[in-house]
């Protein structure tokens, strides 16, 4: 291709391109921060500027640019875009990598064995299920350390030193807190660099409290980083670590940054600490060329310093009250970057104009509650695309009202006029495809209904799928399928509900073993939320009381009795290989998950055949559970399969960020989840009136962003709700984003008490925003609420 072909097709594309997007493709070094709104088309941006940088500077294969996702399916829609273009504009394909952060991490880490410390062959990346196991294992060496500490904890807030309450605490301790305390503290501590002798630190630079917290966070991670060293087990945070570690060695540095042009980073919003750290060093340009190496066309141009392109939305951070990801990095790098190396992206085409002005109205409303402090939302509203936008049918136009708020009886009513919607919605497709000229198709409408917890969604699938409770045969009528991603995820607990379930009824006597099987019978619905420890700390007491003992007073513990008689029963009664479609039953799976037990059953019948004792069966769960190799791992195309036509898609908020749909639902819409209120469960109480893992994370925090004053325990428990509350109003307005031409909300007059009972109906306050939103669109002439 000759140089004038190129220079105007490098044009044309960036003529395709938004103003906001257009930042992206013109940048020339340095760095960049973009701060779009949703369906801003961040990804269309950076792809484009990622081809056109890559022309402007040359790249090849030892010049790269380096585009960061935080998914791997992300990674793979990304990949596909950029390597177009190049095609288009005959530019070598291996002049760029996407991958993932942990990818990128690893991939430095294991090309320097001898300075990270990681070697493919003597190291293993940690898996959930065994991290949870190395905690649970950590807080028993700590326990056995730490006597004192430990029993300052049991004595609470107050004590009367009676046996009873003392087992029951140190159930809860073992087995609740304390495993928490490690995970949120470590994890913190970790994605921030920090050391366990730096918790210590930072515990005794805060005001003092009765239970040493940071102290008793700090034993918790060194025992946990002993049993890791010993394992020759990594986790995530230590790859990041590791590839950190090799970088500080100055030869490896001036490599990769040789061999890194610039780094785009996408999701900006989401990263730790850390992870920035590790993207800025390798968007560093290297400090002095290895010999024979020409000088980068960027310091030819006189631009030092680093190649940094992030691109996020602030508004849209979803992760940061339960994972160290946090907002304030991203919306410190925007302001460092402000004015001349910040753009923003305000225009977008996804959504129809009354359901951006809902998000905005969200957004505005938002911000005015929380006048004090951070606001949670950065002040960005969305705007519609000018008329001549490049993408096809942008802001399309609505169906029925647009945004349409519903306030029905019950929660049971609620998916009734889900159900009643998507039908009309389906037959008006059906009635203008008909009304078409003939060969016109018109594609039916994408829908999905978003719930906040996977346990709403159960609850709307066993409606739309009654006939009989729902009124008609949603199938069908609409001739739609029902996707639950919910039930899938569902489907991946098998294994480990088997395996508690088996090592239960083969050592009922173990409290531990006991608790695990209540949680499972808990979790599946069978037995009613109670406070499992008094049930578990004395399980000889618990499943054959003797005359003398106390007798159980609560229905909710007698039925767990009752649950727990009949598993014990089936082993005496049944083969070993009969036990787990027994137990398939007992938790009432339901087709799907019945059958991934079948199979799972099977699985283990081969691998046991020439011993098919209990114990075997265990070890061969257990492997299988720790492997977690028995489901297939998510697939690249998933997020094509939640907004296929042709289906209802009924997902978590949490999932459904980065999709979205021309039909979204969101019922269920109540101030208890959204955006929820501060709760400590009745268990932990002794402790004080505060959750002690959200206190430890919001004191590190503290610490982190380089506040002068860590809180003491009230004041961070205090920030920490604040945070959750911010969080729940971020996490609805990317659900309501999602949507593209109707946006349905609702909360009904009746609502559970906790969704582990949905039966167990009360009054049911609305969340905050939704009359205020109702009067708002009532305004704008549309909702009903
Ligand atoms: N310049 C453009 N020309 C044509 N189509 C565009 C352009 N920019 C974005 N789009 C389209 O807009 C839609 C939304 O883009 P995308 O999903 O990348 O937005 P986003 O900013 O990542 O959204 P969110 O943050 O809400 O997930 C996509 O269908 C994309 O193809």
């Amino acid at each position: 291709m000759t140089i004038p072909d190129r220079t105007a097709q490098l044009q044309t594309l960036r003529d395709s391109l938004r103003p906001g997007q257009r930042r992206l493709a013109d940048w020339r070094g340095g760095p960049l921060a973009v701060s779009a709104v949703p369906g801003s088309g961040k990804s269309t941006g950076m792809a484009a500027g990622a081809a056109i940088a890559i022309a402007n500077f040359q790249l090849h294969a030892r010049k790269q640019l380096v585009l960061v996702t935080f998914t791997r399916s992300a990674a793979a829609n990304l990949k596909v875009k950029v390597r177009q273009h190049l095609k288009d504009l005959k530019l070598p394909y291996n002049s760029f990598l996407v991958q993932t952060l942990h990818g990128l991490a690893l991939n430095i880490a294991t090309h320097n064995p001898e300075v990270s410390g990681i070697n493919l062959d003597t190291t293993t990346l940690v898996s959930p299920n065994q991290g949870n196991r190395l905690i649970r294992t950590a807080v028993e060496a700590w326990i056995h350390d730490q006597p004192e500490l430990y029993h300052r904890l049991v004595e609470g807030q107050s004590f009367d030193g009676e046996e009873t309450e003392r087992l029951r605490r140190q159930s809860v301790l073992r087995t609740e807190v304390l495993p928490a305390l490690a995970y949120t503290a470590i994890h913190e501590a970790k994605s921030s660099g920090l050391r366990p002798t730096d918790l210590s630190g930072i515990g005794q630079q805060g005001p003092p409290n009765i239970y040493q917290l940071l102290e008793v966070a700090a034993g918790l991670y060194e025992q946990y980083r002993l049993l890791l060293s010993q394992r020759g087990l990594i986790d995530y945070d230590d790859m990041i670590l590791a590839a950190l570690k090799a970088l500080d060695d100055p030869d490896i540095c001036r490599r990769w940054q040789t061999q890194i042009f610039a780094v785009f980073e996408d999701e900006a919003q989401d990263s730790s600490p850390l992870q920035t750290r590790l993207l800025e060093k390798l968007a560093a340009s290297p400090l002095s060329h290895p010999d024979g190496e020409e000088e980068s066309p960027l310091m030819a141009a006189g631009v030092r310093g680093e190649n940094l392109v992030r691109v996020g939305d602030p508004n849209q951070a979803i992760n940061s009250t339960f994972t160290p990801a946090d907002p304030v990095f991203f919306n410190q790098f925007c302001d460092a970057n402000r004015p001349h190396h910040l753009a923003t992206i305000a225009q977008a085409g996804r959504s129809s104009q009354k359901i951006m002005d809902a998000a905005n109205y969200l957004l505005q409303w938002v911000n005015q509650q929380f006048p004090s402090q951070e606001p949670p939302f950065r002040a960005q509203a969305i705007l519609p695309v000018p008329p001549n936008d490049p993408q096809p049918n942008a802001n399309p136009a609505p169906l029925g009202q647009g945004v349409e708020l519903i306030k029905p009886a019950d929660i049971t009513a609620s998916v009734k006029h889900i159900g009643q919607r998507v039908r009309d919605l389906m037959d008006e497709w059906k009635q203008a495809q008909d009304n078409a000229p003939s060969g016109e198709r018109l594609q039916p409408p994408t829908l999905a209904v978003l719930v906040r917890e996977n346990r709403q969604g159960r609850f709307l699938r066993e409606i739309l799928e009654a006939p009989d409770r729902l009124g008609f045969d949603f199938a069908e009528t609409t001739g739609l399928k029902i996707y639950d991603v919910g039930s899938r995820d569902r489907n991946t607990q098998v294994p480990l509900e088997m395996l508690r379930l088996l090592q239960f009824i083969e050592r009922p006597h173990s409290p531990d073993y006991l608790k695990s099987a209540l949680r499972v019978l808990v979790d599946r619905q069978r037995i009613p939320t109670q406070d499992l420890n008094p049930l578990a700390t004395n399980p000889e007491q618990f499943l054959y009381p003797g005359p003398l003992d106390p007798p159980l007073t609560t229905e909710s513990a007698l039925s767990a009795r009752h649950y727990c008689n009949s598993l014990l029963r089936a082993r005496f009664n049944l083969p070993p290989y009969h036990l787990i479609p027994f137990l398939g039953t007992t938790l009432s799976y339901n087709q799907s998950e019945l059958a991934t037990a079948d199979k799972l059953a099977a699985r283990i019948a081969q691998q046991t055949s020439e011993d098919s004792t209990l114990s075997t069966m265990i070890g061969a769960l257990q492997e299988i559970v720790s492997a977690e190799r028995f489901d297939a791992i998510e697939a690249e195309d998933a997020e094509a399969q939640y907004t296929r036509p042709g289906q209802l898609t009924i997902i978590t908020m949490h999932k459904a960020k980065g999709l979205d749909w021309d039909v979204v639902f969101l019922p269920f819409l109540h101030a208890k989840l959204i955006p929820g209120e501060s709760w400590i469960p009745p268990q932990t109480e002794f402790l004080g009136p505060a959750s002690l893992p959200d206190v430890a994370r919001a004191q590190i925090r503290a610490y982190v962003h380089g506040n002068t004053v860590i809180p003491d325990i009230s004041n961070a428990w205090h920030r920490a709700n604040d945070l959750k509350k911010a969080e729940e109003f971020r996490l609805l307005y990317v659900a309501m984003t999602r949507a593209k031409r109707l946006l349905w909300m609702s909360a009904a007059k009746q609502a559970p008490f906790a969704w582990s009972n949905p039966d167990n109906l009360q009054e049911g306050e609305p969340c905050p925003v939704l009359p205020v939103l109702g009067r708002f669109m009532r305004e704008q002439g549309a909702g009903r609420f």
